[in-house]
């Protein structure tokens, strides 16, 4: 991996069509650690990440590299070779292998010749095995199911070999065992190589799982920023997500966890009291 220096973006607004969205916007994605974002549908977080990934121009606000480096300024192949972002959904190019799509990845290191990349095929082939579709890798990408597609994305990214990682919600569509295995993989690139992080979670739990720290988004304003023990607390949750949200630590682990209470869990409570009266 290349070497990170984390990225930051400050009072950042931003909107569609004159339509504020994100308003005075602070994110700090450290390196060497997670920085998950999380809110409810619509509070933002996907423009912010698209913002620090520069997929979103901003009408006011900074995103510089942590040693102060202007990240709007640099060129697109420059800011491609420190910072990648793996989108919530990305067209699907027909006929293309898997292995070909992973290796456009690695397009900020290739001049007019493939043989200026001379790094590249162990990136690819060490971003497919980490992903997991390394036996998929002569199939068309168009065949693919929604999870093994996400996963393919991802290699994508990790060929791009960047210090900056930015996710949105990046477990969508897999299986328990490939969540679980992203969370993990995102532990390791923080822990073993110093990469920076950033990643878009609507499941609190993994946040509080996988994060160094959390960025709770509240209708386009930051509403609190630490970590997960300092963020996940029930009443700012309750107040932000609209549905009673209880949290509880384990007193032996210390993980956190958090449940939303609705209607439907009354359902238990009955039954446990029926089975009570017997
Ligand atoms: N392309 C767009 N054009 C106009 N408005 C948009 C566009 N994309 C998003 N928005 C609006 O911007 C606001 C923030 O959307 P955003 O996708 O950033 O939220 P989010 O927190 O990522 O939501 P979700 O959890 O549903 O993915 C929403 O009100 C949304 O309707």
């Amino acid at each position: 991996m290349r070497e990170s220096v984390g990225l930051t973006g400050a009072g950042l607004r931003l909107g569609y069509h004159g339509r504020l969205v994100v308003d005075e916007a602070g994110l700090g994605i450290e390196p060497a650690g997670v920085t998950a974002l999380v809110g409810p549908n619509g509070s933002g977080k996907s423009t912010l990440l698209r913002a620090m990934a520069r997929l979103h121009k901003p009408d006011a606000g900074t995103v510089c590299f942590a040693d102060g480096e202007d990240a709007l300024a640099l060129s697109q192949k420059d800011f491609a070779r420190k910072v990648t972002l793996l989108s919530q959904s990305r067209p699907t190019p027909n006929g293309v292998s898997v292995r070909d799509v992973v290796g456009y990845g690695r397009h900020p290191y290739r001049g007019r010749w493939r043989n200026d990349d001379p790094d590249g095929n162990a990136a690819i082939e060490h971003a497919m095995d980490v992903t997991g579709v390394t036996s998929m890798a002569e199939r068309a990408v168009d065949e693919l199911s929604g999870g093994e597609l996400q996963r393919v994305w991802l290699a994508t990214c990790l060929a791009q070999d960047t210090g900056v990682l930015l996710l949105d919600e990046p477990t969508t569509f897999l299986d328990l065992r490939y969540q679980i295995e992203i969370l993990d993989l995102m532990r390791d690139l923080a822990d073993e190589h110093g990469v920076a992080v950033g990643v878009v979670l609507h499941d609190l739990n993994q946040a509080a799982d996988v994060a160094d720290r959390i960025v709770l988004l509240d209708q386009g304003r930051v509403r609190s920023t630490g970590t997960p023990g300092e963020v996940l607390q029930a009443d700012a949750l309750t107040e932000t997500y609209g549905i009673r949200i209880d949290v509880s630590t384990d007193p032996v682990t210390g993980r956190i966890s958090t449940q939303p209470v609705g209607r439907h869990l009354h359902r238990h409570v009955l039954q446990n009291h029926c089975l009570q009266d017997i």
